[in-house]
C-alpha cells in the first residue's frame, strides 16, 4: 500500500495510465448523447486540465476524472401548479448535485422555458469550478425548472415556486445542498420558496442565498455577481496597465448582472453603451448613466417589460433579433445567457479593437469565439472566475446565517473585492504562458480543479 502524495490508500485499484482528454469526452458523449452543453463545458475544462492531470498519476488510478465529470447526483420531478383561469400546469423541476467534496452543494435555480439536464449538468460543472476558486468551502450544484416567470402574474410565480419547494425541500439543508437565484429566479421567487421550506419544515434556516435583507439575506448579494465582474475586469486591464475609466463598454443582458455591471462600470467612470434582452438590444452612443440605469431598473425589476421600450424612452438605436457586438467599443462583457458570443461575433469584436472580454454569463462565448480571443492575445476570462463574486457573497451569506448575524455593506463589498483579487492572482499563477499572455481559461480551470481533485483523494474512493 503506497501513500500517494495527495489522498490515500488507493495502489490497488488501476494500473497506471494517462487521462486523455478527447477520450474521456468521447466516452461521455456516448453516454449522454443528447446534451451539448454539458459535453461542451466538461471538453473546455478538461483539454485545459490534461497536463496538471498527468502530474498526479494517482488521480488516475483513482478514476478521478470520470468522478468528477458525472455529478453525484440528479434529482427530477414534477412541478404541478394552477394559473389564474384555474387551469392545472405542469413543468419538470430539477436539481444536479455534482460535487461535494469541498463543501455542502452550493448554486442557483434557473427559471426559463430552456432549462433540461444538459444545460443544468453544464452549470453544476462550472460550479463545482467556480466554487473552488471562491476559496470558500462550497460544492457545485444547479437546479431549476423550464417554468418561465416572463408573462406570468406575481400569484402564478408564487403557486409555482411554492410547488417548486414543496419537493425541492427533501433535498436541501444548510450543510446539504443550498440553492440561490439565476436566470428568471430573483429576490421575488427567492422570497417564495424560502417562505414555503419555512412552512413545510418549521424551520427558519439559511437554505437558500439571496433572501431578502429583512429575512437573513446578505448585503451586497443582489450586487455581487456585476460588481465581482466589474472588479475582476479591473484587475485583467491592470496587468497592461489600461484604466477602466473612459472606456466604451458593450454590455448584453438587462436582468441582475448586467445592471450590477452597468452599475459599477458607470461609478468607475466606464461608459456602457449597450443592454439587451431576448428580444433585442439598445445602442446609447451618450452611455447608460445613473439616472438611465434606474429606469433599466424599474422596467425590468418591477414592471417587466422589454428593453426595446428604453430605446422609445430615449431615442437611441434598438435592433430587434440581435446581439450587441458589432458595435464598436473597448470592451464587451456577456451578461445574458450561454453561446450568446459565437465565431464571428468574436472576430468583429477583435477587429473593432476590444481590449478585454469579462464573462458576466456562464458559458457565454463558443469555444470557436474563445479561439479567436486567444489568438489575439486579447484579455479574455471565463465567467467561472470573473462572475464568480455572486457566488462568494452567497458563501458569506451562509457564514452571515450561521453566526446569526449582519455585516456592513462595506464589509461584505471588502471581503468580496478580496475574494475578486485572490481568484485573479490564482488565474495567473496557473495561467501564465512562456510568452507572458495570461491564458485565464487555464488558470481558472488548473486553481479550481487541484482543489477539489485533492480534496476527493482525501476523502477516499466515495
Ligand atoms: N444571478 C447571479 O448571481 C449569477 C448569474 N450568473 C449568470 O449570469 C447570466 C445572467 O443571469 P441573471 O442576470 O441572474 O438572470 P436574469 O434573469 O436576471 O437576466 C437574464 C437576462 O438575460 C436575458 N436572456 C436570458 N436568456 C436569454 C437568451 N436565451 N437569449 C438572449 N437573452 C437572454 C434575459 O432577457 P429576457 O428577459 O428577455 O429573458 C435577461 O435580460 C446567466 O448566464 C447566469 O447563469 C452567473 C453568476 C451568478
Ligand atoms: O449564489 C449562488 O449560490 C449561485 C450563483 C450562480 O448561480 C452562479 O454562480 O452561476
Amino acid at each position: 500500500m503506497c501513500d500517494n502524495s495527495i489522498g490515500g490508500p488507493i495502489e490497488d485499484y488501476k494500473i497506471i495510465e494517462f487521462m486523455r482528454a478527447v477520450d474521456v469526452v468521447e466516452n461521455l458523449k456516448q453516454r449522454f448523447p443528447n446534451e451539448p452543453e454539458y459535453i461542451q463545458a466538461v471538453s473546455q475544462v478538461l483539454s485545459t486540465i490534461e497536463d496538471e492531470y498527468n502530474k498526479h498519476p494517482e488521480f488516475e488510478k483513482a478514476n478521478l476524472i470520470e468522478r468528477l465529470c458525472i455529478p453525484d447526483r440528479l434529482v427530477e420531478f414534477r412541478v404541478t401548479w394552477v394559473d389564474d383561469k384555474g387551469n392545472v400546469q405542469t413543468n419538470m423541476g430539477y436539481r444536479v448535485q455534482h460535487n461535494n467534496a469541498i463543501g455542502p452543494y452550493k448554486g442557483g435555480l434557473r427559471y426559463h422555458q430552456s432549462v433540461n439536464l444538459s444545460i443544468l449538468k453544464f452549470l453544476a460543472f462550472e460550479q463545482t469550478f467556480k466554487n473552488s476558486l471562491t476559496t470558500l468551502p462550497m460544492g457545485g450544484a444547479k437546479g431549476g425548472s423550464d417554468f418561465s416567470p416572463r408573462g406570468k402574474s406575481n400569484a402564478e410565480v408564487m403557486r409555482f415556486c411554492q410547488a417548486f419547494m414543496t419537493e425541492l425541500y427533501r433535498h436541501i439543508g444548510p450543510d446539504e445542498d443550498v440553492p440561490a437565484g439565476d436566470i428568471g429566479v430573483g429576490g421575488r421567487e427567492v422570497g417564495f420558496m424560502f417562505g414555503m421550506y419555512k412552512k413545510l419544515t418549521h424551520q427558519f434556516q439559511g437554505i437558500l442565498t439571496g433572501k431578502g435583507q429583512e429575512f437573513g439575506g446578505s448585503r451586497i448579494r443582489p450586487e455581487a455577481t456585476g460588481y465581482g465582474n466589474v472588479y475582476f475586469l479591473q484587475n485583467m486591464l491592470r496587468t497592461r496597465n489600461i484604466d477602466l475609466a473612459g472606456k466604451t463598454v458593450l454590455v448584453s443582458g438587462a436582468g441582475n448582472v448586467a445592471q450590477y455591471t452597468i452599475e459599477k462600470l458607470i461609478e468607475l467612470g466606464a461608459k456602457p453603451v449597450t443592454c439587451s434582452d431576448s428580444d433585442g438590444y439598445i445602442y446609447d452612443p451618450d452611455g447608460i448613466d445613473s439616472e438611465k440605469l434606474a429606469y433599466i431598473m424599474e422596467l425590468k425589476n418591477i414592471e417587466r417589460g422589454r428593453i426595446k421600450e428604453y430605446a422609445e424612452k430615449y431615442g437611441v438605436k434598438y435592433v430587434e433579433g440581435a446581439k450587441p457586438w458589432f458595435e464598436k467599443a473597448d470592451i464587451a462583457t456577456p451578461c445574458a445567457t450561454q453561446n450568446e458570443i459565437n465565431e464571428e461575433a468574436a472576430r468583429a469584436l477583435v477587429a473593432n479593437g476590444v481590449i478585454a472580454v469579462s464573462e458576466g454569463a456562464n458559458m457565454p462565448t463558443v469555444p470557436e469565439a474563445i479561439k479567436v480571443f486567444q489568438d489575439a492575445k486579447l484579455l479574455y476570462c471565463p465567467g467561472k472566475a470573473s462572475n464568480a463574486g455572486g457566488v462568494a457573497v452567497s458563501g458569506l451569506e451562509m457564514t452571515q446565517n450561521s453566526e446569526r448575524l449582519r455585516w456592513s455593506r462595506e464589509e461584505v463589498d471588502a471581503k468580496l473585492h478580496d475574494i475578486m483579487d485572490d481568484i485573479h492572482a490564482n488565474c495567473v499563477k496557473y495561467g501564465t504562458q512562456p510568452d507572458g499572455y495570461i491564458n485565464y481559461v487555464k488558470g481558472a480551470n488548473v486553481a479550481g480543479f487541484l482543489k477539489v481533485a485533492k480534496a476527493m483523494m482525501a476523502q477516499g474512493i466515495v
